[in-house]
């Protein structure tokens, strides 16, 4: 690392994490295998790969929900959770309570604990502006869009805090506009709370723009295959998606997924 640049401090250790299910016939399935990395603090990776190949259990790993079989897990240095606020998850629906408003969705992990304060509802005004929804507070969940209602998941990730925030497809339910609009606005909100996020996603193109680390994984049973740094300047924006660099690193992913393309038409080997 050159002098000057800022040490970089783990936050997220995977090392050889594998995990095996019972299935319902009862025979053991391999989900993911021997899987390690590193994530650092206020860096945003993503994890790519093919489907069902372990991502989102690699995220339910991290989020506690699901024990490792084999292998580590160290979340901000401890191998145990120390509280509710290392870790809020980002769900691909927006799972809000109907029967509350947005201010009080936002509100409810603290709720969970302890009765908000004047602090805590201030600080969700704030979060609601964070994400574009300051009008919407008092409103219910069915009269939001979805797109709102998951700006609304986001602000609500936010409320403890969290060291980090796991994204488990959360653009992935929405129309291409609102996504690529959510897409942007998560780059603002990493820029102002500095969380560390992991994303899962199937989209390249989401991975490439959003990260500074993409971990591609191999087909089930899931392990990394690459490990991409994504150089791409920032500030990022739409228009980065026609630079010759980040086309080059959308190849490398995809070509790590699908294997290189061959021939004229272009097929797969
Ligand atoms: N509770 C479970 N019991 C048995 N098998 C499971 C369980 N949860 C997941 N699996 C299996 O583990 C494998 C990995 O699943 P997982 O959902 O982590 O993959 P994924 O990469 O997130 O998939 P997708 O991209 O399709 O969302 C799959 O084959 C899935 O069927």
């Amino acid at each position: 690392m050159p002098s000057g640049e800022p040490r970089r401090e783990p936050i997220i250790e995977l090392a050889h994490a594998g995990v095996i299910f019972a299935t319902s016939k009862g025979d053991p399935l391999v989900a993911v295998e021997d899987m390690s990395l590193t994530i650092y603090r206020e860096e945003i990776v993503s994890l790519v790969g093919p489907s069902g190949c372990g991502k989102s259990t690699v995220l339910r790993m991290l989020a506690g929900l699901q024990q490792p079989t084999s292998g580590d897990i160290w979340i901000g240095g401890g191998k145990t959770r120390r509280g509710f606020s290392e870790v809020a998850i980002v769900f691909q629906r927006p799972t809000l309570l109907p029967w509350l408003s947005v201010m009080d969705n936002v509100l409810y992990p603290v709720k969970v604990l302890q009765r908000p304060t004047k602090a805590h509802r201030s600080r969700a005004m704030e979060l609601l502006e964070l994400v574009g929804l300051q009008d919407m507070a008092e409103r219910m969940p069915h009269e939001l869009s979805g797109g709102m209602q998951q700006r609304a998941s986001i602000a609500r990730s936010l409320i403890l805090d969290p060291k980090i925030l796991l994204m488990d497809e959360p653009f992935g339910a929405l129309d291409a506009l609102t996504r690529e609009d959510l897409q942007l606005d998560l780059l603002d909100i990493h820029a102002e709370t500095r969380k560390t996020i992991l994303l899962v996603t199937h989209s390249i193109n989401e991975a490439v723009l959003l990260s500074d680390r993409v971990a591609v994984m191999s087909a089930r049973p899931g392990r990394m295959q690459d490990l991409v740094e994504i150089d791409v300047p920032k500030p990022r924006g739409a228009e980065s998606a026609a630079r010759p660099d980040f086309l080059a690193l959308s190849q490398r992913i995809r070509d790590d997924i699908f294997g290189p393309r061959t021939g004229r038409k272009g097929r797969r080997a």
